[in-house]
């Protein structure tokens, strides 16, 4: 038996001499220490489940007080997530995803209750009850760290549950003294004390050293080497030593000197950690009472303890073997189990009467950190301890009392039922504040969400506007919109442009549609051409006159090296325009002759007739006169033929009258003068124009051509020759300019034309031109002088309807006796050419229904009426072919065509300048035409 550091007799203790003394090595009590607890024996703690042992079957043999440490630095203190509920028996864990709640049979918190203030409030009662013979184990549980050794042991200043149980069991010293003294154990009470520790499955007496002096060890084996092992026989631990005395602070000296030898190690949670279990036995004699104090080891795991090699990692295993086993205890006693492990470690043996006596009660400290990193640690202590707290034990029915096991068994099972019943009321009382609680967060979580997602849209709203109103965006669109309407613009360029092809290719296919018309018009001419030469040679044939040969030889010379090129009646540009002044062509009536006058003015200049709309350009009128439609068309009819011819004639020279009345004298050549006259005015021939002037005369042959028609169309017929003109009546045409006109419209090609030289009218292409317009325009007459034989017959045409495209006398034409109407259809067309369509009327039909065409071959000219008004001569009535329309080819280009009418207004103020006969004349004449020459002429 190894003797206790602090042992001063070495007597064996004996009941009877225990009250004497003060500390005794003695022997583990071994049954003796074996008490029954009192069932009718109150708790002094009203709080406690004892008192309630008398009147209510179940019990709770387990106490749980909560005991919160401070933070282990109070510097860095932070919210804690343990809350002690008003009720000071519940604590609220509070974690990341929530709450949890324990009930406990109370929590205190060291901030707030030192150990004093604990003892007294949870510890003094039971120690009460050991004073007076009962049975307690109060064990310090909970990770390492969180103060179970402090809450044990205590420090200097404030001794811990050791020393107070102690000093409450034998008192401190002063008992005798004290009046109240009988509530103690009583004078001489004295405690046996035995220290053990379970290390490693093993028990070592901490009392007892095996080489009897003590000391402590360093290192696990040393230490181990040093302590004294006990085996373990039932639930005690044989001989272990003890001490026995009677007070309380030596005997408390002595445990926590011994304490010291228990096996610590630094570990990451305690720099003195416990890495065993310590057992304080200390039986009271004088009553039985038995308390006995478990400081344990640190609940943590291996990793937690920091603890790396596979010994240490063994050592620990084996460290928690015993918190692991007093668990499954735990468990199997609140679950009712019909086998409790207790055997599975060393610790669960010695604790088996503890658990099983019905007398023994149990005082659960759980030891815990406020620290929240420890939190899942705090967690784990609580769930153990709520877990402990639901064992029950039924009525004190002591085993070795009862008649019979089943009615023990049948009296325990209905409390454990009644007390499981309460458990699972209260969990589902529990559960039902749970379900409460979470339906709650859960509609707080719902209206959160709304909440978010309404902040989230106005978020994204927000960000949206705001990126509406960047700059960037801004640009961006505006570069967008630019870019687009950019290659719309390209686009409608493109189509313009290829509008603008498509006209120029229209435009162009009609210049060359035109250009083929008028080729073909040419066509027509040349084959009219030919068509009197074939006549011409047949006259030859037949009368042989040498005259008709010179007039044919003069024709074929016109046609032959120019045919179908120069048909121009259009002005000679040859002419300089400019001139101030301008060569008049001058009739004598009396003598009949035509005299050029060089530097007559020009109209222009005289009287201002000068295109306002063209003031650089030199401008032509060309003055025509016909039949005024409303004033003769009645009278047409009634008039004689020769009579309306004649008026029309006077009418016509009248207009020119005026303008030499007053110093122009009429002069009559005799032809060669004439002829000379041409050459050397230099006029008539001009100077030869060039070749390419020659060729764009061709085009505008057909043009001029029908203009000429459309205003002159021959109002004076064939036979007014110059003597059938009255005498007094001066004529006047601008030479150069006008001079072919003239020639046609004055019908003086019978008499001018031998006069004119053959070989100079070849040299003037233009005048030639000119020459054979008028010759063609005055066929007839021309026919006259070459083929006397064909004018046998003289036939007056006239139109049925005069108007201003057809007056009233078309032509005078002479064709042979024998002649058909389609001969003298021929004559006509050559006359009035393919663009007047025409239909004789039916001889002797009054209603003057149209003749059809092959009865024009069959029907002879002599058939035709004799008209009364001429000496000689028939009278053939035309009727202009329905639908058709003449001039249907423009002779100008397309902006010619498009000049208006000289207004007559314009006529009328520009004939105030002149002389006052010539702007009456212009003033009543409706046909006046301004043209324009175009410069590329
Ligand atoms: N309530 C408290 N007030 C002041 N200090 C305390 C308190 N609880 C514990 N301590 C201190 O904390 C340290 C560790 O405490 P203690 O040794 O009691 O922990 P333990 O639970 O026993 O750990 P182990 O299981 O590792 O032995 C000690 O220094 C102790 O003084």
């Amino acid at each position: 038996m190894a003797p206790t550091p602090s042992s001063k007799n070495h007597t064996t203790p004996t009941p009877s001499s225990k009250l004497h003394q003060t500390h005794v090595n003695s022997r583990t009590p071994q049954s003796k220490h074996r008490l029954n607890f009192n069932s009718a024996k109150p708790s002094p703690n009203p709080n406690s489940t004892a008192m309630k042992e008398g009147g209510t079957p179940p019990e709770h043999p387990v106490e749980v007080i909560g005991r919160i440490r401070d933070y282990p630095d109070k510097k860095e203190k932070s919210l804690s997530a343990l809350q002690v509920n008003s009720d000071c028996r519940s604590l609220r864990v509070r974690t990341d995803i929530g709450y949890r709640d324990f009930t406990l049979d109370g929590v205190s918190l060291s901030e707030e209750e030192d150990l004093d203030e604990f003892y007294k409030k949870f510890v003094e009662s039971r120690i009460d009850g050991v004073k007076l013979g009962d049975k307690c184990t109060i064990m310090m549980y909970g990770p390492t760290g969180a103060g179970k050794s402090h809450t044990m042991f205590g420090s200097v200043k404030q001794p811990g549950i050791v020393y107070r149980s102690l000093k409450d069991i034998l008192g401190d010293g002063n008992e005798e003294s004290d009046e109240n003294s009988e509530k103690k154990v009583g004078v001489g009470t004295f405690v046996h004390v035995t220290v053990l520790e379970i290390y490693n499955e093993e028990i070592y007496d901490l009392l007892s050293t095996t080489n009897g002096g003590g000391g402590f060890a360093f290192g696990w084996s040393k230490a181990c080497a040093s302590k004294v092992k006990l085996e373990v026989i039932g639930k005690k631990a044989k001989n272990a030593t003890f001490i026995s005395g009677t007070e309380a602070i030596k005997i408390s000296k002595e445990i926590q000197k011994v304490e010291k030898r228990r096996i610590v190690k630094s570990t990451l949670c305690n720099e003195r950690s416990s890495r065993s279990h310590c057992m304080i036995i200390l039986d009271v004699p004088t009553v039985g009472g038995r308390l006995m104090l478990v400081d344990m080891a640190g609940s943590e795991n291996i990793e937690q303890a920091g603890q790396t090699g596979l010994e240490a990692k063994m050592q620990t295993a084996k460290i928690n073997q015993g918190n692991i086993a007093l668990k499954r205890v735990v468990e199997s006693i609140a679950n009712g189990d019909s086998h409790v492990p207790f055997r599975d470690s060393k610790l669960t043996m010695l604790l088996q009467d503890s658990f099983e006596d019905d007398k023994s009660k149990i005082l659960m400290i759980l030891c815990a950190s406020p620290d929240p990193k420890e939190l899942h640690k705090t967690i784990s202590t609580l769930e153990y301890g709520a877990k402990a707290k639901c064992i029950v034990r039924g009525p004190h029915t002591p085993l070795k009392e009862k008649g019979t096991e089943d009615s023990s068994s049948t009296v325990i099972l209905g409390s454990r039922i009644a007390v499981m019943d309460q458990f699972i009321y209260k969990l589902q009382m529990e559960n039902k504040l749970k379900e409460k609680e979470r339906n709650e967060a859960q509609k707080e979580l719902m209206k959160k969400e709304e909440e978010m997602a309404t902040l989230r849209a106005k978020l994204e709203l927000v960000q949206g506007k705001g990126t509406e109103l960047t700059e960037e965006q801004i640009n961006l669109k505006v570069n967008e919109r630019t870019q687009m309407l950019k290659n719309e613009l390209e686009k409608k360029i493109q189509e313009c442009q290829k509008m603008a092809n498509e006209i120029v290719e229209m435009e162009r296919r009609k210049m060359e549609e035109r250009m083929f018309q008028q080729q073909q018009e040419f066509e027509t001419l040349r084959r009219r051409l030919e068509d009197m030469e074939a006549e011409l040679h047949r006259s030859r044939a037949e009368s042989g006159s040498m005259e008709e040969n010179t007039f044919a030889k003069r024709l074929q010379g016109i046609y032959s090296e120019d045919a179908g090129m120069v048909k121009s009646m259009d002005l000679d540009r040859s002419i300089d325009m400019d001139a101030g002044k301008r060569d008049v062509l001058v009739y004598k009536p009396e003598g009949n002759t035509f005299q050029a006058i060089s530097g007559y003015p020009n109209i222009s200049n005289l009287g201002e007739v000068e295109d306002p709309l063209f003031p650089n350009k030199s401008s032509l009128s060309t003055v025509f006169e016909e039949d005024e439609e409303g004033d003769d068309e009645g009278d047409t009819e009634n008039l004689p033929v020769d009579e309306e011819v004649q008026k029309e004639v006077i009418e016509e020279k009248t207009i020119y009258s005026g303008l030499l009345d007053h110093d122009m004298s009429c002069l009559r050549t005799d032809p060669d003068h004439f002829s000379d006259l041409l050459k050397d005015s230099d006029v008539c021939m001009g100077a030869a124009p060039s070749r390419q002037a020659l060729i764009q005369n061709i085009f505008t042959l057909c043009g001029n051509y029908r203009e000429l028609s459309q205003h002159s169309v021959s109002p004076v017929p064939a036979q007014k020759n110059l003597e059938d003109i009255d005498s007094s009546v001066p004529i006047v045409k601008t030479i150069g300019e006008d001079y072919a006109s003239a020639f046609a419209a004055e019908g003086l090609s019978n008499d001018l034309l031998p006069l004119c030289n053959p070989e100079t009218i070849k040299k003037s292409p233009v005048n030639q031109t000119r020459m054979f317009k008028s010759s063609c325009d005055k066929e007839n007459d021309s026919k006259e002088n070459f083929n006397p034989t064909c004018g046998n017959l003289e036939v007056h045409v006239k139109w049925e309807a005069a108007s201003k495209e057809n007056p009233s006398v078309a032509t005078t034409v002479k064709v042979g006796k024998d002649s058909s109407l389609a001969d003298l259809r021929k004559q006509i067309e050559l006359h009035l050419g393919a663009d007047s369509p025409f239909t004789f009327l039916t001889i002797g039909d009054p209603s003057g229904a149209p003749m059809p065409k092959e009865q024009e071959v069959v029907t002879s000219v002599s058939k035709l009426p004799k008209c009364n008004n001429f000496s000689r001569g028939h009278l053939a009535y035309l009727r202009p072919v329905k639908g058709t329309q003449r001039f249907n080819h423009l002779p100008f280009t397309p902006l010619e065509n498009m000049l208006p009418l000289t207004p007559k207004s314009h006529i009328k103020e520009v004939g105030t300048g002149l002389s006052p006969k010539i702007g009456e004349h212009l003033s009543r004449t409706p046909f006046v035409t301004v043209k324009r020459y175009l410069n590329e002429f």
